[in-house]
């Protein structure tokens, strides 16, 4: 239904405009009201005569005059003689004008179905008269003789793709110059005796004449042939092939018929005047008046009605027909005559290039559609850059108060926050502002909360992106969103752009050219981009982009130049004040009735190396534990539970081990223990559990190593032996020895390759820095040296199993006690220990004796609860970097 009204709509638009133009003339109105009863007379005498016509163009071809019809004829411009072709009756018809011929009921009919039937979904026109009306007119009017021949090619079946544009080149003359003629009958006053220059000169002084008050009279000329300014060429290109597809494809008023019903229907009965085969469809092509005559009701009796039927194969096709006339007893002189036509060219280009259209036109609707419309959005969008533009009414809130333990990375970026709000202050000195600035830090220390900040307090736009987003799969479109990004941007300065991981895309470009490395040719092409525009914008732009990553290491050299990323901010994780710091920012945003000053040093102390991130999680698992045991405000307990589920993992109660299994996790973490509380060097034990956490743990032993920048020999000495306590207390206490030490071999090895390769504490290699580059197939020095490194590690690993094992036997019988008690007990604390064993032989760290002492629960009026700063002589990296509370923990994989 919808492709018929489609059809119909393209085949309209041609005869919408004809149509319109005709009833705005004004012809409809006065025909029909001011027609004279001669005229009528002569429409009943037409429809008679049409009735009886016996002169249609599709009779058989044995008329002369029919054959050569498109040739200028003895009837044409003037009414046809009663003997000749065309249909016309003598006597009753005015004569037309030259070129002009009437019109026989076939072709007219045909005209009909094509123009008038099509208008049947257009709405009326004019005076409420539609194309219905038009055709009628048209018989009393005659048409162009070119119209009339072009209606016999579409009848007999000649029809052609250039024929349709004549077709309605056509049908535009003949409404224009009918409307021309109504305008001339309805007013002659203006075309009456008078030749052409005549109108002209009386038209001109109409033109010039002016009234008394200067305004122009309105010229009196007659009313103008509607039909002027139709735009032709859109007209007939757009309804040609509106038209084609309609003659071509909608073959119009048809049917199909079996081969039997053919034979039986027509053949037989001597009705097929012709069978025209176009593809694997034959159209029958019946002699109509024979047909009308014994099928006077049947939908075949109507002009240009076809059957149609579908074959096979040609040959099958004439061989059924021969045998059919054959036993019909056609003799060979009248067989019926077959041709042959070619699929319609329209349908066989629709075939080849149809898909090909459809997709190209898919892609282009989905580009325009794209966000934005297609420009820098491109197809599908993707060129659009995806950064969330926040401004301070929508989205930053964040404000430099809500950052703590930062405050160095806070000064040196609160200088482009005076830059965006005081720009006239530096310029003014001739001095130029960084254009960015590169946040790199471990994960979760706060990069884009200083960002966020940032943008907060300077109140300008602030754009967030993450580099992973300027990757997609198509080439060039990170530039192009990284180009997108900053036109932004410049059309909201002042503002910060900032780019979040900016390691996707900012890796060296060296790195990825290697031997082995794939193509990387659109992330080069980001990252050009990037530096392109860091450069295109000046001084005074007032653009700031702040970039953050994790690996600054990786980064290409010319992102870090000045010029671009001037600025590289280290944001390290957190020392103990600023952790004291992140946890006030947290306390203040839940229930606590405890001492803010002393739970924030307390819960700081117990968890060196947390990020900012970890220490929002631990307040709000706290909250959550709290909320779970339906307290009404959190304690220290709360706290503390949600540390070690934020360390080891969740409690696995369901984790049910052997009681032999339960033993000898008992006596390895009472050796670990044991270790800790005798060692001079080891870290302070804060407390031991057999209660399986986490993944694969199936006891631990904590202990508080603090904020350490240097360790030295002594210390990772004896955080080795205290690391193999565990195996050597299986070893003393039990026959045999189990699985469960594998990780506490490896933190040893590490410790003691590191103490060997990197930290210079072997005697026998000396100061030497031997990197240990996994990738690198060669290593970087002798295999002798290899062997001597071989030999240090293992000597340094004995040393440490050795004092571990004097230890241990010496005080075979505290573990013993320690392990029984923990059998018992599960879970001991430092003051169990104390219980257990005494007073520890050494003293503890200051700050640890402050939060975790025997008097330590509640804190001393006026007393500074910010313990000193952790020495800072402006060595390099801390040797091994503050780590959460150490888990030695018993592997659970091997006893399962
Ligand atoms: N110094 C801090 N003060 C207050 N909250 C912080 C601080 N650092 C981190 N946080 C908290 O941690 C969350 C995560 O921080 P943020 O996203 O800024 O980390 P990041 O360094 O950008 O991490 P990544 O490198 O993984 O992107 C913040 O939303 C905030 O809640």
């Amino acid at each position: 239904m919808s492709s018929f009204i489609r059809r119909s709509t393209g085949l309209a638009r041609i005869t919408k405009s004809s149509l319109n133009a005709y009833a705005r003339s004004g012809l409809r109105a006065t025909r029909f009201s001011q027609s004279s009863p001669p005229v009528w007379a002569a429409r009943h005498q037409q429809l008679r005569y049409y009735s009886s016509d016996q002169n249609d163009p599709k009779k058989p071809s044995d008329k002369p005059e029919q054959k050569n019809a498109s040739s200028p004829g003895p009837t044409e411009g003037k009414a046809p003689e009663p003997s000749g072709g065309d249909g016309a009756q003598p006597n009753e018809r005015p004569p037309l004008p030259e070129g002009w011929v009437y019109l026989s009921e076939s072709e007219h009919a045909e005209l009909r179905k094509v123009a008038v039937d099509s208008s049947k979904w257009l709405p009326k026109y004019g005076d409420g008269k539609d194309a219905k009306d038009l055709m009628d007119d048209i018989k009393e009017t005659g048409v162009p003789k070119e119209l009339r021949d072009l209606l016999r090619k579409k009848l007999d079946g000649s029809f052609s793709l250039r024929d349709a544009g004549t077709f309605l080149k056509s049908i535009n003359s003949l409404s224009n110059q009918l409307a021309q003629r109504m305008v001339e009958k309805n007013h002659p006053e203006f075309f009456k005796d008078k030749s052409p220059d005549q109108k002209q000169g009386k038209q001109s002084q109409d033109e010039n004449k002016s009234t008394a008050d200067g305004k122009k009279a309105r010229p009196n000329q007659p009313p103008e042939n509607p039909l002027k300014g139709n735009d032709w060429i859109t007209t007939i290109i757009g309804s040609l092939v509106a038209y084609y597809l309609y003659n071509s494809m909608f073959s119009g008023d048809s049917r199909e018929i079996t081969w039997q019903e053919l034979r039986k229907n027509f053949l037989a009965k001597g009705l097929v005047e012709r069978l025209v085969v176009t593809g694997n469809q034959v159209r029958v092509d019946l002699n109509q008046e024979a047909t009308r005559s014994m099928y006077p009701d049947s939908a075949a009796a109507r002009p240009g009605f076809n059957y149609y039927f579908s074959i096979g194969s040609i040959d099958a096709f004439e061989r059924h027909l021969d045998e059919a006339q054959q036993e019909l007893g056609i003799p060979p002189t009248e067989r019926i005559p077959v041709s042959y036509q070619g699929a319609s060219q329209m349908a066989n280009l629709l075939t080849a290039f149809g898909p090909t259209l459809l997709i190209v036109g898919l892609i282009y609707w989905a580009s325009r559609r794209g966000p934005g419309g297609g420009g820098a959005g491109g197809m599908f969008g993707f060129g659009k850059s995806k950064a969330k533009r926040f401004n301070h009414e929508s989205a930053v809130k964040v404000k430099f108060s809500d950052v703590a333990g930062m405050d160095e990375a806070k000064q040196e970026i609160m200088e482009f926050v005076s830059f965006l709000q005081k720009p006239e202050r530096f310029q003014r000195l001739g001095a130029k502002i960084p254009r960015g600035a590169i946040l790199s830090g471990p994960p979760g220390t706060g990069k884009t909360l200083l960002a966020k900040a940032t943008a907060g307090e300077s109140g300008v736009p602030f754009f967030s992106v993450s580099g992973s987003e300027f990757v997609e799969m198509f080439v060039g479109v990170g530039a192009s969103r990284v180009r997108d990004l900053f036109a932004n941007a410049r059309k909201n300065t002042p503002c910060i752009i900032f780019i979040d991981e900016i390691d996707a895309i900012g890796r060296s470009r060296s790195e990825g050219s290697g031997r082995f490395s794939g193509g990387n040719d659109e992330r080069e092409a980001t990252l050009n981009q990037i530096l392109t525009e860091m450069d295109g914008f000046n001084t005074t732009e007032q653009i700031v982009v702040l970039a953050g990553t994790n690996r600054p290491d990786v980064l290409d050299k010319a992102l870090m130049r000045p010029g671009r990323f001037d600025r590289h901010i280290n944001i390290d994780r957190p020392t103990m004040k600023g952790r004291q710091d992140i946890f006030k920012v947290y306390l203040k945003k839940v229930v606590t009735n405890e001492e803010i000053e002393h739970l924030s040093g307390r819960l700081s102390a117990l968890t060196p190396g947390f990020a900012g991130a970890d220490i929002a999680n631990c307040v709000n698992e706290a909250a959550l534990v709290a909320a779970r045991s339906n307290a009404t405000s959190i304690t220290m307990k709360h706290f503390e539970q949600a540390i070690e589920r934020v360390i080891g993992g969740l409690e696995r109660k369901s984790l049910v081990l052997s009681p032999e299994e339960k033993r000898t996790v008992a006596y390895h973490e009472a050796g670990h223990a044991i270790c800790g509380w005798f060692f001079r060097w080891a870290d302070p034990l804060l407390k031991v559990s057999i209660i399986p956490r986490g993944q694969g743990a199936l006891g631990y032993a904590q202990y508080l190593p603090g904020d350490v920048y240097l360790m030295t020999e002594r210390q990772l000495l004896d955080r080795m032996a205290m690391t193999l306590g565990g195996r050597i207390s299986e070893e003393l206490h039990f026959p045999t020895v189990t699985t469960g030490a594998s990780d506490d071999f490896k933190k040893v090895t590490q410790m003691a390759t590191a103490m060997v390769t990197q930290w210079g504490m072997s005697d026998k290699l000396g100061p030497l820095h031997f990197k240990n580059d996994e990738n690198q197939i060669v290593k970087p020095f002798a295999e002798s040296t290899a062997q001597t490194i071989d030999a240090e590690v293992r000597r340094i690993i004995d040393e440490a199993y050795k004092q571990c094992k004097d230890l241990l036997i010496e005080k075979k019988k505290e573990v013993g006690i320690v392990a029984e008690e923990l059998l018992s007990k599960e879970v001991l604390t430092r003051d169990d220990m104390v219980r257990l064993l005494g007073k520890r032989p050494f003293d503890d760290r200051e700050e640890f004796n402050k939060y975790f002492g025997v008097d330590a629960d509640k804190p001393k009026p006026g007393q500074e609860s910010v313990p000193p700063s952790p020495p800072n002589d402006g060595l390099d990296q801390p040797p091994i970097p503050p780590q959460p509370a150490i888990f030695e923990q018993v592997k659970g994989d091997q006893f399962r």
